[in-house]
């Protein structure tokens, strides 16, 4: 089996927001920086919008992975991915026509990619992986950082990553939430490749060491 890419996407939901183009600048090291968007409604948190999120394109150092934990992504998410996005989530239970917004979000330049909360299986969304570059298993119920991971989510890994064998895609799979140095080797040996960490890297002391870390330590994993 070829060494799977494995990346790094610290979130900044655990970051200053009193000063993001500081904090952006802090994990210039990583593959990505993970934009939480949430709405208030879709999740009982709220953070930022598509006018910020352009605002951070133009700072940012690595490309931006927008989380779209918002109600009526159809219509929102291609915005996102105008506004410089470079990979756009949304989430299966929120859209009423996933693969005319996956679609969409291609449309307007960006990588498209499908969420599902833990409660939510991913077997009936399995054609969608024609539709989309990576899948996104929350490993916490979506909305907050600091959360503990949910290993019971590992299995769910798994069968994206059969599948995607199966399909012969080359589909991305990303673990969102609880994601840390104790809890990224499971991940990896699930199939999954993208590791968003919000608390994990703000929450240390030296953030570029934490980045580094993470990725050793998912090498490690995979024995690569
Ligand atoms: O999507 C999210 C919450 O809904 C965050 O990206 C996630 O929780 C990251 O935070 P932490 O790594 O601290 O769990």
């Amino acid at each position: 089996m070829a060494t799977p890419h494995l990346q790094i996407s610290p979130s900044i939901l655990s970051a200053d927001f009193a000063n993001l183009e500081r904090e952006l600048g802090r994990i210039a090291d990583a593959d990505w920086a993970h934009v939480d968007v949430m709405d208030n409604h879709f999740v009982p948190n709220l953070t930022l919008g598509q006018p910020v999120v352009e605002a951070l394109v133009r700072v940012s150092p690595v490309p931006i992975d927008c989380h779209l934990m918002i109600e009526d992504p159809d219509r929102w998410a291609p915005g996102y991915a105008e506004a410089g996005a470079r990979s756009v989530t949304f989430h299966v239970e929120a859209a009423a026509d996933p693969v005319a917004t996956a679609r969409a979000i291609r449309a307007a330049g960006a990588r498209a990619a499908f969420a599902v909360k833990p409660g939510t299986p991913f077997e009936p969304y399995e054609e969608l992986l024609a539709e989309v570059d990576m899948v996104l298993v929350m490993t916490v119920e979506p909305g907050f950082g600091g959360q503990s991971f949910m290993a019971d989510q590992m299995p769910k890994v798994r069968a994206v990553r059969e599948a995607a064998k199966r399909r012969g895609t080359d589909v991305w799979i990303q673990v969102d939430g609880g994601v840390s140095l104790d809890t990224i080797g499971q991940c990896v040996e699930a199939g999954a490749d993208v590791f968003v960490a919000g608390s994990a890297v703000y929450g240390a002391d030296d953030v570029a060491a934490r980045i580094a870390e993470l990725r050793a330590t998912a090498h490690a994993a995979c024995g690569a």
